[in-house]
């Protein structure tokens, strides 16, 4: 059976890994508190569609030291984008050569902190498109749906079949910078969901908080088309048509893009997640790559640039926002 190592095990990391686990020898690196909570309670798995897995502790291939990852056949990171300098290092430590690995990461630039500490391993850019939940300290649940996405390449072919029969089919991709720019446009939400204090779908069905998503994602869009990039069409649609679909009154919106909001009534953003751990955020990482650009190309995006900062305050003291006040704040820096 092939070895797949999850590197970070936290709510992607542990999900993945739960649904690998008996296609897969899956060894999870994770914190020793993470690692102490699986060892005693074991890994619960479930999703919308209902599938539940549970798998037993004498079950689980904990570690907590990176050189465990040595005799891996395959690599998934699943740590938050601060944490991909440090990880790189790791494993340009411990892993065997050739190896390949996969980022499961938000942003758009942790393949290339990847590849620049490793060459001689194909590392291939991934996209998770769903949302992972934490019910209980070792149950992960997929709140919402589609498929994993990664970098077509030969390296893949020992595993697709693994991850189809795990319920995690890989989509492969030829242009994932497309993908990974496309979902920084959706993750322009992140900061916003965490700052509205709701689940996420709550928070997506309430008109205002979508108008500071359109406002956001407006200028984004803006700068991008600027440096030439064209995001890829993830939600069936093409991402520029987004700010107006987003921007529509409820009733329209609930009919016309309903399947935004079939997400489970409990997720929340993963930047949420970090607030409540007190851990910094990944904002640099999605708003501010568009700030980030923008001033590579002489431009400005205040709107993004403000919730960053706005983002920095939440991480010191967090304090909950409405929708009016923030998209008039918004507004008032546009
Ligand atoms: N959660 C979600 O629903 C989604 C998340 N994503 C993206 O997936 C990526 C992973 O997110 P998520 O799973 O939520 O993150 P988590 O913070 O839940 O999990 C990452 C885990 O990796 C650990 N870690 C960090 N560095 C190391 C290291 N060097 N060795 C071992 N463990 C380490 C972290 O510990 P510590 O906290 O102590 O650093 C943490 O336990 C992010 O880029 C995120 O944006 C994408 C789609 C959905
Ligand atoms: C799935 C999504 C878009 C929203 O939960 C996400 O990527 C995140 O929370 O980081």
């Amino acid at each position: 059976m092939p070895r797949i190592a999850i590197y970070g095990a936290g709510m992607i990391g542990n999900y993945l890994g739960g649904r690998l686990h008996g296609h897969a020898h899956v060894r999870f690196i994770a914190r020793p508190h993470v690692a102490a909570t699986l060892s005693e309670h074991g890994l619960h798995v479930s999703d919308l569609h209902g599938r539940q897995q549970h798998i037993a502790p004498d079950q689980l291939d904990l570690h907590t030291d990176p050189q465990a990852v040595r005799d891996a056949d395959l690599v998934l990171v699943t740590v938050k984008s601060a944490a991909t300098m440090d990880v790189a290092h790791e494993l340009a430590d411990a892993l065997a050569p050739g190896t390949p690995v996969i980022s499961f990461q938000n942003g758009v630039r942790n393949t290339a902190e990847l590849r620049a500490a490793l060459p001689g391993h194909a590392v291939l850019a991934g996209m998770v498109p769903f949302n992972v939940t934490q019910p209980t300290a070792a149950h992960f649940h997929q709140g919402s749906s589609g498929e994993l996405i990664v970098e077509r390449s030969n390296a893949l072919a020992p595993f697709a079949d693994i991850f189809a029969a795990s319920h995690v089919p890989l989509q492969q991709h030829e242009d994932m910078q497309a993908v990974l720019w496309a979902k920084l446009l959706l993750n322009l939400n992140n900061p916003l969901n965490a700052l509205s204090g709701l689940p996420l779908r709550e928070e997506l069905a309430q008109r205002p908080w979508r108008l500071c998503l359109a406002l956001l994602q407006r200028e984004g869009l803006r700068v991008l088309r600027a440096a030439g990039i064209r995001p890829a069409h993830l939600t069936g649609l093409p991402a520029s048509w987004l700010p107006r679909l987003l921007s529509m009154p409820d009733v329209l919106f609930h009919r016309i893009a309903g399947r935004m909001l079939a997400i489970d009534p409990l997720a929340r953003s993963s930047t949420w997640d970090d607030l409540q751990a007190g851990r910094r955020t990944e904002v640099d990482y999605i708003n501010g790559e568009i700030v980030a650009l923008a001033a590579s190309k002489g431009m400005r995006a205040p709107a993004n640039g403000r919730i960053v900062a706005l983002m920095r305050e939440a991480e010191q003291a967090y304090v909950s926002w409405d929708a009016q006040p923030l998209l008039r704040e918004l507004r008032s820096v546009s």
